[in-house]
């Protein structure tokens, strides 16, 4: 598939405001990228609302993260480059800070996963056919050193049945996919699993 940096912007400006009416995306919270045609990252401006996104939010960097275009990448824009650098066929990147996703992360308080059994949304996962099968959700520590979330991250991430998204503990959720519309479904997917799993052990009290 083909994307230029003008589609991607777009496609950006869109998915923030869906995320955020959503209530992903409070305040300034979150951010967005998409791997464009030349193998740059298009990637959302630091400090942007992404409910009130416009095109002059978006910007491109290399896979080393220098900007090509001018502005302040995204805060965690490592993050997100780590995540292509480790996964080719990867072709955009979603972070949210929903209440539900940082809430679980919180009461899992010394786990490095979350595991999604039995649960007919574990389709949602590309490559899995099946209710039947377990799914990792890995939880990594929350840090403002990237590098410091990113080593922690990188096994969990490679390691089988895991999701191809992760929580930050007491911060959010990555989610990502070969294009904006898996990586927005997989993200709407992990958050519906989270809900679905918090609203089951509301009724189990
Ligand atoms: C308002 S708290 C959110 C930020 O600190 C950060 O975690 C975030 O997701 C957005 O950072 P940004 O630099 O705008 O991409
Ligand atoms: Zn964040």
């Amino acid at each position: 598939m083909t994307m230029s940096f003008e589609d991607a912007a777009t496609g950006l400006v869109e998915v923030g405001r869906r995320l955020d009416a959503r209530g992903w995306a409070p305040a300034t919270a979150g951010n967005y990228s998409v791997r464009l045609d030349d193998g740059s990252i298009a990637v959302t401006v630091s400090g942007w609302h992404k409910g009130r996104l416009t095109p002059e939010g978006v910007m491109r960097v290399d896979l080393d993260g220098t900007p090509l275009t001018p502005g302040k990448p995204s805060a965690e824009t490592d993050l997100h480059l780590a995540i292509y650098r480790l996964f080719p066929h990867v072709g955009a990147v979603l972070h949210g800070h929903s209440p539900e996703a940082v809430g679980m992360s919180r009461a899992a308080a010394d786990a490095g996963e979350w595991v999604f059994a039995g649960h007919e949304m574990l389709k949602v996962f590309p490559g899995n056919t099946t209710h039947e099968a377990e799914i990792r959700l890995p939880i990594v520590d929350n840090s403002q050193d990237m590098a410091v979330i990113e080593e922690a991250i990188r096994p969990a991430l490679l390691a089988p049945n895991a999701a191809p998204a992760y929580l930050i503990r007491s911060h959010g959720l990555y989610a990502w996919g070969k294009d904006l519309a898996e990586a927005e479904r997989v993200l709407e997917g992990t958050e519906w699993l989270i809900a679905a799993e918090l609203a089951e052990r509301a009724w189990k009290r």
